[in-house]
């Protein structure tokens, strides 16, 4: 059910959050704003994804996904933030950038402390850094939905 849209492909720019991604959680996120929020499909499932991830004209890297409303935070909006696997010397707020979403890990969830969180997040890591080197995947890091994708 939550599978139904996938692969889902989705870009746009990217703008500052709350912060909280490199600072509370050692995990910068990617945010989109709200236009691209709200653009996707109505019955989207809220949660954690895996897939791909392209910054402007960037070699494609692995990625998570956290779609919903943050229920440790509470906000009051919906977001969609990208963590890029990957270490980057800087920021690229302002820079395009193209998700495709491959794959569903789990509903987005409370914790009782940061640190949980955090545990819950390195776990996610781990499951897309193996779902992604399956064949399906590969497939789907090849569409040309990604630049100078040959
Ligand atoms: C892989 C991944 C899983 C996440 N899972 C949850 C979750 O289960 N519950 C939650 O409240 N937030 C979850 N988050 C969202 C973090 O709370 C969010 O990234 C953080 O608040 C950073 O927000 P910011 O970009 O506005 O600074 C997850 C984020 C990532 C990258
Ligand atoms: N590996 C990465 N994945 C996602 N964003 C990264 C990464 N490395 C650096 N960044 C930068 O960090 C920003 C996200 O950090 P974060 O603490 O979540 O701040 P914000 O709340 O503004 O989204 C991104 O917008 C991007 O410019
Ligand atoms: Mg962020």
């Amino acid at each position: 059910m939550s599978q139904k849209h996938l692969p889902f492909f989705l870009e746009g720019e990217v703008v500052k959050g709350f912060g909280r991604g490199s600072k509370d959680l050692g995990c910068p996120t990617a945010n989109y704003p709200l236009e691209v929020v709200q653009s996707l499909p109505e019955d989207l499932e809220p949660g954690v994804y895996y897939g791909w991830a392209q910054i402007d004209k960037s070699e494609i890297y692995k990625m998570v996904a956290n779609i919903g409303w943050c229920p440790f935070y509470q906000n009051k909006q919906m977001s969609v933030e990208t963590h890029v696997m990957h270490k980057f010397d800087s920021d690229f707020y302002g820079s395009n950038l193209k998700v495709s979403l491959v794959g569903y890990l789990r509903g987005e969830k409370n914790f009782n402390s940061l640190d949980d969180l955090i545990e819950a997040i390195k776990q996610d890591i781990n499951n897309a850094d193996e779902a992604l080197e399956l064949p399906e995947a590969q497939l789907v890091k090849n569409n040309t939905f990604f630049v100078n994708n040959v």
